[in-house]
């Protein structure tokens, strides 16, 4: 069943804003990006489901999480550690496991993806779960390149779908990008803004185009940062230490790539250079190829530009 509210939207005199309240949510893929969203989601009173494809990768991300919450609890509730206790014990009891999407959907209210950047595989997946999920279900990828109107494309839920785009770590980063395609509804587009504003982030409104806002930006930074290391303009230690130090960036590029994924990256690089054959900017990189070729993806595997072991 669908719950809608309507309120008066601040600033938008009598505008109502008419949207789908969601308490039930399912997020596909326990990798970095879908657990740190079933926490945060988990951690304010929303009932999650967290979809992988096996048992082990899903035990290993409830297990983060925990870890997790308890480092924000240890802060959070320093001085009352039995709130915070209960805190923890709440969050935990909100997320549940299952290995079979299909049957968890018939009871959401949104569905967020976040499983491996491929669109033919995200297509499948969605394309299963639109035959189903109840009608309200919303559904939102938090793909970091592919087109939105792309994925949706294999759905008959065009105007119930969306973009919900997270940035890693997910419980520290403060944005989400909302995006809407040209079929995304109004009501699904408050709908999304306000499950990112019940998740205590900060969102902005982008387009289906590639890269939305961040990572149009980012991506090509980091490019031509590798490209300056295969140059041997700089080594990527130096780059690095510069990018932190000359522009207070938490991390540099070689840092960040790691901390993202190399498999990630080369991702979104070979969908943006197969789109654009022709731009220099989206080049393959030999370095980044070898990495990923020799499994080395990053933090998430022990190795990637830099050694975590
Ligand atoms: C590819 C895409 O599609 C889009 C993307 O996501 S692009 C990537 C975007 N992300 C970034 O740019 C991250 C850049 N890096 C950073 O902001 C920081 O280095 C960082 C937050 C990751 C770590 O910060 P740090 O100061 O070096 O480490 P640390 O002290 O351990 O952590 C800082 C805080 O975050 C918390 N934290 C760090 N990682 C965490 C995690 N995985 N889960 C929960 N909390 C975490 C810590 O507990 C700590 O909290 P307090 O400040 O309350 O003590
Ligand atoms: N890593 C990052 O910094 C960010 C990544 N993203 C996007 O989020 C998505 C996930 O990225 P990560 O979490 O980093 O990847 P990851 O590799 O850590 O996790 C992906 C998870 O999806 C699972 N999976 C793959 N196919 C599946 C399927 N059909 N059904 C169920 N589970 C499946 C895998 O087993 C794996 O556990 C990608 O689309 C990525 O582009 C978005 C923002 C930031």
């Amino acid at each position: 069943m669908a719950f809608f509210t309507h309120h008066i939207c601040r600033g938008l005199s009598s505008s109502a804003v008419r949207h789908v309240v969601i308490k039930n949510v399912t997020i596909i893929g326990g990798g970095q990006m879908g657990a740190g969203i079933a926490q945060v989601a988990a951690s304010t009173g929303h009932a999650v489901t967290l979809v992988d494809t096996n048992e082990d990768i899903l035990k290993k991300a409830v297990k983060g999480i925990e870890g997790n919450l308890k480092r924000v609890v240890k802060k959070k509730f320093a001085d009352k550690p039995e709130a915070g206790e209960e805190f923890l014990q709440k969050a935990m009891q909100n997320v549940s496991i299952s290995t079979d999407a299909g049957s968890v959907v018939q009871g959401t209210d949104l569905v967020v993806e976040a499983i491996v950047e491929n669109l033919k595989v995200k297509q499948d997946l969605f394309g299963g779960l639109d035959k189903l999920a109840p009608a309200h279900t919303i559904f939102a990828s938090n793909t970091s390149s592919l087109s939105i109107t792309d994925i949706a494309s294999s759905t008959n839920r065009l105007d119930r779908f969306g973009g919900l785009h997270f940035f890693n770590p997910v419980p520290v980063m403060r944005l989400v990008e909302v995006i809407a395609t040209s079929s995304t509804s109004q009501e699904t587009f408050d709908s999304l803004l306000n499950f990112s504003k019940m998740l205590g982030k900060t969102s902005v409104s982008c387009k289906d185009t590639p890269g939305f806002i961040v990572n149009r930006l980012l991506l090509p930074y980091i490019l031509d940062a590798v490209r300056m290391y295969e140059r041997g303009d700089g080594s990527k230690e130096d780059i690095d230490i510069a990018m932190k130090l000359g522009c207070g960036y938490p991390m540099g590029p070689f840092e960040l790539s790691d901390y993202v994924g190399l498999d990630t990256m080369k991702f979104i690089m070979d969908g943006w250079s197969a789109a654009n054959p022709d731009n220099p900017m989206f080049a393959q990189s030999e370095v980044l190829n070898k990495l990923v070729a020799e499994g080395k993806f990053g933090k998430k595997t022990g190795e990637g530009f830099y050694k975590y072991k």
